[in-house]
């Protein structure tokens, strides 16, 4: 689905990425990890289309990424929820965005068919158990449910690549493993690829069925960990979690080039 090829990005003449390639398969689901400033957020930027490689390519079901496409979700980290706007509007607001610009991007045309907003905004806050503070502010709701809002406002969208920029760091352990098993579930069911950033090698070992590895940039190929056990809620209690949590925990430790 995604082909990086020979990707070169950085800021203010530092590479950050040289000559970097890289595929992801459709329906994967993938982790990438590595510590503060190596570039993680940048790569899922450049995915989203909200960078463009300096040199190299993105292409995304082989077409060339040049703007952001509208099947492609993502997730930030603070949520991007708009404080003003109840649980409601803010699950609306990209239907409400779409309608007006047209799914392209560019303003509708009058005649455009006006897509339906009220049906799959009360559906996905069914869904995500979300109806009971439907009309809540986002500051009067926990950060689980801001967070399960910000899912449900990607999802209602109907995307087939979901990015998620440590969607889940500021939420308490228990609320953050649901949310990472609901994540997974919606994934499947919705037929998702998804890439999720993280710092945190527990998180990267349940979600990621393939998890990158990033160290000090600049970054040439990627190491990859396989994964095969990830997404399954007994995962965790395997002895199999356990290894892989140590391996990646060694991988990140090494330097570059001797993993
Ligand atoms: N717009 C920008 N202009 C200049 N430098 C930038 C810009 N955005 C990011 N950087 C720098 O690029 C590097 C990578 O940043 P990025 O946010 O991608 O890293 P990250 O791995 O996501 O970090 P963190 O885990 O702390 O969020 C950092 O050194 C950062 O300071």
């Amino acid at each position: 689905m995604i082909e990086m090829r020979g990707v070169w990005f950085g800021y203010g003449g530092r590479w950050l990425f040289q000559d970097f390639s890289w595929s992801v398969r459709r329906g994967e689901a993938w982790a990438i990890i590595g510590p503060s400033g190596c570039g993680k957020t940048t790569l899922l930027y450049l995915l989203a289309g909200l960078r463009r490689p300096q040199r190299g390519e993105i292409q995304i079901d082989g077409q060339p990424l040049r703007r952001p496409r509208p099947r492609t979700g993502l997730i930030l980290q603070d949520y991007g929820l708009l404080p003003w706007a109840t649980v409601w509007e803010n699950v609306a607001l990209g239907l409400r965005i779409r309608r007006f610009y047209g799914p392209d991007g560019r303003h509708a045309p009058a005649d455009a068919p006006v897509g339906e907003i009220e049906g799959p905004v009360n559906a996905w806050l069914e869904r995500l158990g979300l109806a009971a503070v439907r009309e809540h502010y986002p500051g009067q709701i926990s950060g689980g449910q801001r967070q399960r809002t910000a899912i449900a406002r990607a999802l209602v969208l109907k995307p087939d690549l979901l990015l998620m920029d440590e969607p889940f760091a500021s939420l308490d352990a228990p609320t953050r493993e649901d949310l990472q098993e609901l994540t997974w579930r919606l994934k499947e069911e919705e037929a998702l690829t998804l890439i999720l950033v993280t710092h945190n090698i527990e998180e990267a070992v349940f979600m990621g069925q393939r998890i990158m590895v990033l160290g000090q940039p600049p970054h040439t190929a990627p190491v990859i960990v396989e994964n095969p056990g990830a997404g399954d809620p007994a995962f965790r209690r395997t002895a199999a979690y356990s290894e892989q949590v140590e391996r990646l925990r060694r991988a990140l430790r090494a330097p570059a080039g001797s993993r």
